[in-house]
């Protein structure tokens, strides 16, 4: 297991910022870790890079203690902080030189950091100092810097912040390719790059973890709007689609295509094969369509919240 945390808890002053919180993660995993403002990502992320202590709790990056073995811990981890401090005054060379310092990488830093550069598009800033650059390009070289020393695991607090369309997909398109040997968690409020990036998602609301689970589970257990499209070479009616059980409402379209209304969008996949069989009617096409995560979030967030 690439990541443990267990009862892992942070309170500053009054407030209990994380609340007790336990998950693992295994390598090749990319997780999306999503939660309203002030839910608590940030303060985890700090925890398991060994950057801010735990109040109790335990938590450990490849079998490191995050705080009995720290430093072990931070040679593991690459970590892109929600603000990326930087030194603006700073080359961009010669801030990764400054951080493959901090690494000890010795002779194998100058090599490690054109690597980076590359892997991350920076090359054609490359000659500007930190301060002079772009928003989505001064992110490129937080990301840089993270993965300078090729670690394990990478923890990216929303790292597509400021990015236009063509360098999120850029970066995204990076993420994905690191995600296949290393373990990620990144913190994001898209929805879409979790659906893009994320093989699983982890909901954290007040400082507890509502969700945990495959993006595509978490997906079917709460895919209480979904629909399904459907299209037969024959004339289906109305009352013969009703009947079928699971079904709430149909909606007619053109050329004996409908949609199907249901909370239970596998139920009635099934059901809806059954009826074709025994009917004898053919199914052209069949495609159904889970409910947003953007929904399934706001509904996660905004009942559990209420209901504490
Ligand atoms: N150093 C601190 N001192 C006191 N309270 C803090 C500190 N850091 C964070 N908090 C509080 O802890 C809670 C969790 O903050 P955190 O930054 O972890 O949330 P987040 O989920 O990352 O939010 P966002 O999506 O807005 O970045 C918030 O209520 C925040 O105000």
């Amino acid at each position: 297991m690439s990541i443990q945390v267990s009862e892992l808890s942070k309170v500053y002053g009054e407030q209990r910022a994380v609340d007790a919180i336990s998950f693992e993660l295994k390598k090749g995993e990319i997780t999306g870790f999503l939660g309203p403002n002030g839910a608590g990502k940030s303060t985890t992320m700090k925890m398991i890079t060994g950057f801010l202590p735990p109040t109790s709790g335990k938590a450990s990056v490849c079998g490191f203690d995050i705080v009995s073995q720290s430093l072990e811990v931070r040679k593991r981890v690459g970590y892109l902080p929600e603000s990326n401090p930087l030194y603006y005054d700073m080359y961009i060379r010669e801030f990764l030189e400054f951080v493959a310092g901090i690494h000890q990488l010795g002779k194998a830093g100058a090599q490690r950091i054109t690597s980076v550069i590359e892997l991350t598009g920076l090359q054609p800033e490359r000659h500007k100092k930190i301060g002079a650059l772009s928003n989505g390009y001064k992110q490129r070289v937080g990301l840089a810097q993270a993965l300078l020393h090729d670690p394990e695991v990478l923890i990216l607090d929303e790292p597509t912040t400021g990015l236009d369309p063509n360098q999120l997909a850029d970066i995204r398109r990076l993420i994905k390719e690191l995600g296949a040997n290393k373990t990620v968690i990144l913190s994001t409020h898209i929805m879409q790059e979790v659906e893009a990036l994320c093989d699983r998602v982890i909901i954290i609301n007040k400082g507890k973890i509502i969700a945990d689970d495959k993006l595509s589970l978490i997906q079917q257990n709460n895919s209480g709007n979904g629909y399904l499209q459907v299209t037969f070479a024959e004339p289906v009616s109305e009352a013969e689609l009703m009947a079928i059980p699971g079904i709430s409402r149909v909606v007619a379209r053109e050329d004996h295509s409908w949609q199907l209304f249901t909370s239970q969008v596998d139920e009635v996949r099934k059901n809806l094969l059954q009826f074709a069989l025994i009917n004898n009617r053919n199914i052209l096409s069949l495609q159904s369509n889970s409910q947003s995560l953007e929904a399934i979030f706001r509904e996660l967030t905004l009942t559990k919240a209420s209901g504490n």
